[in-house]
């Protein structure tokens, strides 16, 4: 029988073993300046977002992990490399339809939640599908918003919310339009352990429950150790990947990985 860690170890870091992908990178490379003084984010990244599944990627500060959600979601232009959301070859689409896509096909949450702060929480979680000109499911908007206990709170403006709670309404924004992929960076950064607790739990529940593709950047080996499989990245290449991850062991290799210290 083959351990996760033996199929890794056959098709590469970051690669998966067979289909299903929600999204792929092939020699991916993002370079910030030019000449002496270029910084390479990302240095010919393989990689496979399986659908379905809820990937964490993780590394040291400066590893290339926001660059490379970046350029997974569209949000980043990329120097060389290929880049394909579904079968949709997303790197070299002009910016309006890049744009269509990442409002049709991607759900995001940041650490700094990026809701309208003069907008009620139910006016922020249907924003994106306003601006799309689409109307939610309702059964499918009860259900998120039941879900992720909102239903009382649905009036309130962000700033008359917990960070908990403004991260369960980016959550739901996330979620409302059933999207591809959610990408989440740093979802719980701002948030106390309790509440970071309660997010992943939503997002666990979204991948298990709902089908839903989740990629979520992190530096919290707890956090990593939610989802099915972390990538870890260092000096912008995918160095290592971890199946049914503990947060002990991911603590562990993210020691290997950061010379001693896994917060930098
Ligand atoms: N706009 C930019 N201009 C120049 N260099 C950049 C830019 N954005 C990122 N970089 C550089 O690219 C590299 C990767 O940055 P990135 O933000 O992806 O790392 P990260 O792993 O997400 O870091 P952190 O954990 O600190 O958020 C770093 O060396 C960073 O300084």
């Amino acid at each position: 029988m083959s351990t996760p860690d033996a199929v890794a170890a056959q098709h590469g870091p970051g690669r998966a073993p067979d289909g299903g992908l929600a999204a792929r990178a092939r020699a991916l490379t993002k370079a910030y300046g030019s000449g002496e003084t270029a910084v390479i984010a990302l240095d010919a990244v393989d990689v496979d977002i399986a659908r379905g599944r809820f990937t964490a990627v993780m590394g040291p500060s400066g590893s290339g992990k926001s660059t490379l959600m970046h350029c997974l979601a569209g949000l980043d232009t990329v120097t060389a490399g290929e880049v394909w959301l579904g079968d949709t070859e997303i790197t070299g689409l002009r910016d309006r339809e890049l744009t269509r896509l990442r409002r049709d096909r991607i759900g995001f949450m940041f650490q700094s939640f990026n809701l309208v702060p003069t907008l009620t929480a139910a006016e922020n979680i249907t924003l994106p599908m306003a601006i799309a000109g689409r109307r939610p499911d309702g059964g499918w908007l009860d259900q998120v918003i039941d879900t992720l206990g909102l239903r009382d709170r649905l009036a309130h403006r962000p700033a008359q919310l917990s960070g908990g709670q403004q991260q369960r309404v980016a959550c739901a924004r996330a979620l409302l339009s059933r999207p591809e992929l959610v990408f989440a960076d740093e979802p719980t950064g701002n948030l106390d352990s309790r509440a970071g607790l309660e997010v992943l739990g939503f997002l666990r529940g979204a991948v298990d429950d709902l089908g839903q593709t989740v990629v979520m950047v992190t530096h919290d080996p707890g956090a990593a150790a939610r989802a099915d499989l972390v990538l870890f990245l260092a000096d912008g290449r995918i160095v290592d990947e971890m199946a049914r991850p503990t947060a002990d062991a991911v603590l562990e290799r993210m020691r290997v990985f950061s010379g001693g210290n896994p917060r930098c």
